[in-house]
C-alpha cells in the first residue's frame, strides 16, 4: 500500500466508501441527537406494581432489589409519582398470602379483592393515570397455575369463565385495561364478550398475545408470593422458546377476538418475536421487561460489572426500535425519572 501517493489511505476508503463516512454523523451529541430514529419518553412505560393489604411501610422484594409492595395508601402515592412523572398507567399484581388461595383461585372474582380495592383507591385519587389488571389465577391458586387443575391438567374452557368473572369485578371496580396473561384459548374473545354485555365497551384489552414458558418470571413469583407454591410448570398453556410462527398465529387470534393491544413476554430474548408482530399487524403491541430481566441487570450492577443506568436505558431503547409501542417495566420510575433529567 502506497500511503503517500495521491490517492493514499484517505482516498482509497473514499473510494470504497463511495465518500459516505458513516462516521460523521456521530461526532457530537447534537448530531447524535438529530439523526437518532427512535426515542424513548415517559409516555412509552407501563410500570408494574406490586400491592399488598394493610397500611404502612413499603415492603422490599428481595429478589427485585429496588422494587417494593406497596400497601393501599401508597400505591395511590405510586399513582402520583407515575402522574407527576409522565408514566401514563399502572399495572397492578396482588401479593396474595396462602389464607386467600384455593384450588379455584375464587379470591379473583372478589369484588372486594385487593386488586379491586387498589385500582378503586387510584382511581378515586388520581383518575387521570391509567389502570392495567391482569386476568390469570396465579396470585389465587394454591398450585400457582394461571387456570383451573383438573387431574394435574389445566382445562381451558372452565377457566376461561372464571377469567371472565375476573375481569369484570376489575372493570366495575374501574380498571380501564384488562391484561389476560393466562394464555387460554378464546378467552379475548369472552372476556369482550362478557364485558361488552355488562355494559363496559369501553374497558381495553391488552393481551399477553405471546408469552412464553420462561425462566425470566422467577423474582415475580416471590413478589406475588407464589414462589414456592408452583407445582410443575406452565408448558402445556405458555409458548415454546423455539417458535416464532406459533407467535404470529397467537396474535392474529387475539387480534381477531378483539383485543386493542399486543404484548409478547419476556422482552428482550424475544426481540425478533416482537418486531414480528409489530411489522406483521401494525396493533400497538408491547413489550414486558419481566422480573427476571430487571433483577438479571440489577445484580450485575450491584456487582459493579455493568452500568445498571446505562443498561436500563439502551434495552428499553431496543424495544422501541424493535417496534414496540411502549414497554412495561420495573425500570418505569427511575427511566422517567432519568429521561426527564436528560
Ligand atoms: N402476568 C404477569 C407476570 O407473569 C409478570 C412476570 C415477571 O415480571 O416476571
Ligand atoms: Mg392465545
Amino acid at each position: 500500500m502506497d500511503f503517500a501517493s495521491d490517492r493514499g489511505i484517505a482516498g482509497r476508503i473514499d473510494a470504497a466508501t463511495g465518500g459516505r463516512r458513516l462516521r460523521r454523523l456521530r461526532q457530537h451529541d447534537w448530531t447524535r441527537r438529530l439523526v437518532r430514529e427512535t426515542s424513548l419518553a415517559p409516555a412509552d412505560l407501563i410500570w408494574p406494581v406490586f400491592v399488598r393489604d394493610g397500611s404502612g411501610a413499603d415492603e422490599p422484594v428481595a429478589s427485585m432489589p429496588g422494587v417494593v409492595r406497596y400497601s393501599l395508601e401508597r400505591v395511590v402515592d405510586a399513582a402520583r409519582e407515575a402522574r407527576d412523572l409522565g408514566i401514563p398507567v399502572l399495572a397492578l399484581f396482588p401479593y396474595t398470602t396462602r389464607d386467600k388461595r384455593d384450588e379455584r383461585g375464587s379470591e379473583a372474582t372478589n369484588l372486594d379483592n385487593l386488586v379491586c380495592r387498589a385500582v378503586g383507591a387510584i382511581k378515586d385519587a388520581v383518575p387521570e393515570v391509567g389502570v392495567m389488571c391482569d386476568v390469570a389465577l396465579d396470585p389465587y391458586t394454591s398450585h400457582g397455575h394461571d387456570g383451573i387443575m383438573r387431574d394435574g391438567r389445566i382445562v381451558n374452557d372452565e377457566s376461561v369463565e372464571i377469567l371472565c368473572r375476573q375481569a369484570l369485578v376489575q372493570a366495575k371496580a374501574g380498571c380501564d385495561i384488562v391484561g389476560p396473561s393466562d394464555m387460554m384459548d378464546g378467552r379475548v374473545a369472552m372476556i369482550r364478550d362478557a364485558l361488552d354485555a355488562e355494559g363496559f365497551r369501553d374497558t381495553m384489552i391488552m393481551s399477553y398475545a405471546a408469552k412464553y414458558a420462561s425462566a425470566f418470571y422467577g423474582p415475580f413469583r416471590e413478589a406475588v408470593g407464589s414462589n414456592d407454591l408452583l407445582k410443575g410448570d406452565k408448558r402445556t398453556y405458555q409458548m415454546d422458546y423455539g417458535n416464532t410462527a406459533e407467535a404470529l398465529r397467537e396474535a392474529e387470534q387475539d387480534i381477531a377476538e378483539g383485543a386493542d393491544m399486543i404484548m409478547v413476554k419476556p422482552g428482550l430474548p424475544y426481540l425478533d418475536v416482537l418486531s414480528r408482530l409489530a411489522s406483521e399487524f401494525g396493533m400497538p403491541t408491547f413489550a414486558y421487561q419481566t422480573s427476571g430481566e430487571y433483577s438479571t441487570i440489577e445484580a450485575a450492577a450491584a456487582n459493579g460489572w455493568i452500568d445498571g443506568e446505562r443498561a436500563m436505558m439502551e434495552t428499553l431503547a431496543a424495544f422501541k426500535r424493535a417496534g414496540a409501542a411502549g414497554v412495561l417495566t420495573y425500570f418505569a420510575p427511575r427511566a422517567a425519572k432519568a429521561l426527564r433529567a436528560a
